[in-house]
């Protein structure tokens, strides 16, 4: 089996971690670079993972995943590069950063691959979106799309397309997260104990998502299913309108893609 290193082991490194041993990757085919040494400790002590100096998970895995910040790319790239030699993949998950970025820091002929995951890889429902640099082979690819395949869906994409997807898939948990937040609240206003009305919530979240994965109805039909005329929903989306929640899911997704180029350029 081959060896897979993973350097930065934050929340999406983790994520990672644990779904590639959930799938059954073994825990000695897998090496973690991680800068801070409490978290390496407590790390080797969930999995049992050997957590070792950046240089040498790079020297020693067929395949590196970079999952450090974006802006701490450029100092873990000129630390690895002189151990990286061709033949070698590296999967890039940071918001922003092209595959030219990487490949002008790393040898000739080392394959790169940019990803876009998400957390709910967490929990086995990832979304990620993977795109080959200038010197990736079919095989690199498909080595990515496996590793991410270990955690939730892949698709294929341009690279072209990726700041857009990291707007959607990327940061829309959080978007998810806060129309949750949101609505609990709104529930409390309305009288309802705090634990009720996150059960409620949550509830109609996973059965909407559901309907909507299993069905294949368009989302609108399924609105209109639930808008009496007349009624509470037509009521309570007129708010939504009046308040131009559709404009600001366009603008707030316009500023994340805009951010993502951004942070290739350092800012
Ligand atoms: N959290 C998320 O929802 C998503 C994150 N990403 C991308 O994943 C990457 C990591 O994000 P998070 O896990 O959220 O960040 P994080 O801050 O939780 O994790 C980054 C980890 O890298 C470590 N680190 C920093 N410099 C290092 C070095 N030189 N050597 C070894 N380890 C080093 C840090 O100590 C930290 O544990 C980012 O580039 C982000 O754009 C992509 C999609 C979703
Ligand atoms: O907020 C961020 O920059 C990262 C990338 C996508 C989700 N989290």
């Amino acid at each position: 089996m081959s060896q897979t290193a993973i350097i930065g082991a934050g929340v999406m490194g983790e994520t990672l971690l644990s779904g590639l041993v959930r799938a059954g990757r073994r825990v000695d085919d897998l090496m973690v670079g991680e800068k801070r040494s409490e978290r390496a400790r407590e790390l080797e002590e969930r999995y049992g993972v050997a957590v070792v100096p950046n240089v040498e998970a790079a020297a020693a895995a067929d395949t590196v995943m970079l999952v450090v910040k974006p802006q701490d790319m450029a100092d873990v790239l000129a630390e690895v590069a002189p151990v990286l030699r061709p033949g070698q993949l590296l999967v890039s998950l940071a918001a922003g950063i092209t595959t030219g970025f990487i490949e002008q820091r790393v040898p000739e002929g080392v394959a790169v691959v940019r990803v876009m995951p998400n957390t709910p890889a967490l929990v086995d429902e990832g979304m990620a979106a993977v795109s080959p640099g200038s010197h990736c082979s079919e095989a690199d690819l498909a080595e990515a799309e496996s590793l991410m395949g270990s955690v939730g869906r892949v698709v294929r994409i341009p690279e072209r397309q990726q700041d857009a997807v990291t707007a959607i898939s990327g940061s829309g948990p959080a978007y998810i997260f806060f129309v949750v937040e949101s609505m609990i609240e709104a529930g409390v206003h309305l009288g309802l104990p705090r634990a009720t009305a996150s059960d409620l919530v949550i509830q109609t979240l996973v059965g909407s998502a559901k309907m909507l994965r299993e069905t294949g109805t368009h989302p609108t039909v399924l609105r209109e299913q639930v808008t009496s005329p007349a009624g509470t929903t037509a009521s309570a989306l007129r708010e939504l309108e009046i308040h131009r929640v559709r404009a600001a899911f366009l603008a707030a997704m316009e500023a994340a893609r805009d951010r993502s180029r951004a942070l290739a350029e350092g800012s």
